[in-house]
């Protein structure tokens, strides 16, 4: 298996550190002008087997591909680029929903490039942390039973310990609605609400996750995995999270550098409209897409929460 990364961001870099530990990786990034050291990703020196690119044809020999761009990147990226990675295994590693069409990254390859074996990467693994070897364990969801278990074998390391499922719709909900509620969560501490609410946040919003992805076709046990629940928990209890940040100064209200990948903000827009369309009750969510479009205040949306008709749990 040849292996190359589209996107040299933070995570893109870091999956081709961690995978050069088993063979040679092609990096690619569109404005990929370094080589030894990537700016998103200071103090990490690529090894020499990977080979950082600008150039996309030059990577596009490889077998299989790791699509490492932001969920609302992706559609374009494909709009312009599909037709070359049509046939290739490709392994999405984006956690978001798509604003414009509602679908998530697997279903945007599988339209761009009908012919090609999908698999999803997600998990609780911020970049950096893989990058400097740190044990991480992740889920690779893949619908085949012959390419799933050869991708898990080619992209486990000794430190980056992948499980299996053939789960796309469970892995792939996890990760992009994990970041949405992440947001609430870094809006609690952020707005000084305490631990305690906090905890109130991760457990409700695990809830609409369950529910939504449940109605979308997602086994119960892969939100409750390490794509689920693991992410959850992590990108709800680390500063080292941008969502988890962007939703601190939302709380706060500081200013957030918005050329920051946050993906919770415009897929908390999508989840809103997707639980509208399908009729499925995620005041959470909604609250973050309004949070996040400046639409309501802090306090405004912690009454409107806290003063929901009373049920039962
Ligand atoms: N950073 C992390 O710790 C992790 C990130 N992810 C996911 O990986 C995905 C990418 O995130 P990061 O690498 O962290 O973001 P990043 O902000 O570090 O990098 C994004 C990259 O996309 C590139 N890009 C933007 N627009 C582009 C376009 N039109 N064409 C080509 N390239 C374009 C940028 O140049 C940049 O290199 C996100 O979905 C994120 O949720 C998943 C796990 C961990
Ligand atoms: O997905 C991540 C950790 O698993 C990274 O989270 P952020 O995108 O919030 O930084």
């Amino acid at each position: 298996m040849t292996i190359a990364i589209l996107g040299a961001g933070a995570f893109g870099t870091a999956l081709a550190v961690a995978l050069s530990a088993n063979g040679p990786v092609g990096l690619w990034g569109r404005q990929a002008s370094w080589r030894r050291e990537n700016p998103r990703l200071p103090g990490i020196t690529m090894p020499d087997n990977i080979d950082v690119t600008d150039n996309l044809t030059s990577v596009l020999t490889a077998d299989t591909i790791l699509l490492a761009l932001p969920a609302q990147i992706l559609r374009g990226f494909l709009a312009d680029h599909g037709a070359r990675l049509n046939g290739k295994t490709l392994v999405s590693t984006a956690k978001g929903i798509d604003i414009s069409t509602l679908t998530g990254p697997s279903a945007l390859i599988a339209e761009a490039c009908p012919e090609s074996c999908i698999a999803v990467l997600t998990g609780p693994s911020f970049a950096a942390d893989i990058a400097r070897g740190l044990p991480t364990a992740l889920t690779l969801a893949c619908a085949s039973g012959i390419e799933g278990p050869r991708l898990q074998h080619a992209l486990s390391t000794p430190v980056l310990r992948l499980y299996l499922t053939s789960d796309i719709a469970g892995a792939e909900l996890g990760g992009a609605l994990k970041n949405v509620i992440a947001i609430a969560a870094g809006i609690v501490i952020g707005a000084g609400l305490g631990d305690s609410a906090r905890a109130a946040i991760i457990t409700r919003g695990f809830a609409e996750m369950t529910r939504l992805a449940g109605r979308l076709g997602a086994r119960p046990e892969t939100l409750t995995g390490l794509s689920g629940l693991g992410d959850l928990t992590l990108t709800c209890t680390s500063p080292q999270s941008r969502n988890f940040r962007f939703g601190l100064s939302l709380g706060a209200g500081q200013p957030f550098d918005r050329a920051t990948t946050v993906e919770g903000a415009a897929t908390a827009g999508a989840v809103a409209a997707l639980a509208t369309r399908i009729g499925e009750d995620m005041p959470i969510a909604a609250m973050v897409a309004r949070l996040a479009e400046g639409a309501v205040s802090v306090e405004k949306a912690v009454e409107n929460l806290m003063t929901r008709p009373l049920k039962e749990e």
